[in-house]
């Protein structure tokens, strides 16, 4: 990172609590992973290896091991909580987090149909041992829609107070389901909602894997935004969208 005698926005340098850049891997080949990782390893922050992919995806360990040497975490997808917890298998989920070693586990409802407070039991008994990044929203699209923004803030409230370290807003990988419409359209209602709930922004990660997204959330939430769901292709252009290096955000800083 140069900056060239620009007066570019201050970012932390890791590890850091705030302006956390989230790389989703969804089974990238280990050498394009590894590269990515050692070229780029300064602007990221986590791993979540999304949803159920860890449980595939080939050279895991070395994967894991790429991120230890680079001082990255990780983390599984929380739709893999949600199938341990959907067939009664739960301690296995836990057995897995911790043949792992991880430090983190993601806590959601996006898909099984428990309640908020149902999924709060679970932040509250993981938090115990882990760091848990909880998730509020849902990937079905419909039910998405139905769900008011006031909900989303009580959720997140309850999840924090559960022991959520930090609260993820959904959107799917494909930012079409949670705080999007099915067409990638932003729910700018919920977004405003927890502004004025007062929620210090630092505990919110957003999910944004769409350059519209994560040019949104950067203009209303600072440089500094804690950002998910950034392919393994995206962490430089991301980082310039933070800095104002890119037309989208050049006006903002
Ligand atoms: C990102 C996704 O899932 P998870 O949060 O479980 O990784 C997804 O299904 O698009
Ligand atoms: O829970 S998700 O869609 O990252």
């Amino acid at each position: 990172m140069r900056n060239a005698g620009l007066p570019l926005p201050d970012r932390e340098s890791k590890p850091r609590s705030n302006g956390l850049s989230v790389i989703i891997d969804n089974g990238a080949p280990l050498n394009l992973f590894i590269d990515t990782i050692r070229s780029s390893g300064e602007f990221i922050d986590f791993v979540k290896f999304g949803w159920g992919t860890s449980l595939v995806t080939p050279f895991l360990e070395e994967k894991i091991a790429c991120l230890r040497e680079n001082n990255i975490d990780f983390f599984f997808g929380g739709t893999l909580f949600e199938k341990f917890l959907s067939v009664g298998k739960i301690e296995h989920f836990y057995d897995l987090c911790c043949e792992f070693d991880c430090n983190h586990v993601e806590i959601s409802n996006g898909t099984v149909a428990i309640t908020n407070s149902e999924k709060a039991r679970f932040i509250s008994e993981f938090s115990r041992e882990f760091t848990v990044f909880s998730e509020v929203g849902n990937k079905d699209a419909v039910y998405s829609d139905s769900q008011l923004s006031s909900e989303w803030v009580d959720h997140i409230h309850e999840d924090i107070s559960a022991g959520a370290e930090k609260v993820i807003t959904e959107a799917r990988e494909s930012g079409t389901a949670g705080i999007c419409r099915e067409d990638g359209a932003l729910r700018t209602d919920i977004f405003e909602e927890i502004l004025e709930s007062g929620i210090p922004l630092e505990r919110l990660i957003f999910e944004a894997p769409t350059k519209k997204m994560q040019s949104f959330f950067i203009k209303y939430g600072g440089p500094d935004v804690n950002l998910a769901n950034i392919a393994l292709s995206e962490v430089i252009a991301l980082e310039t969208l933070r800095l104002g290096l890119r037309s989208d955000t050049f006006h903002l800083f």
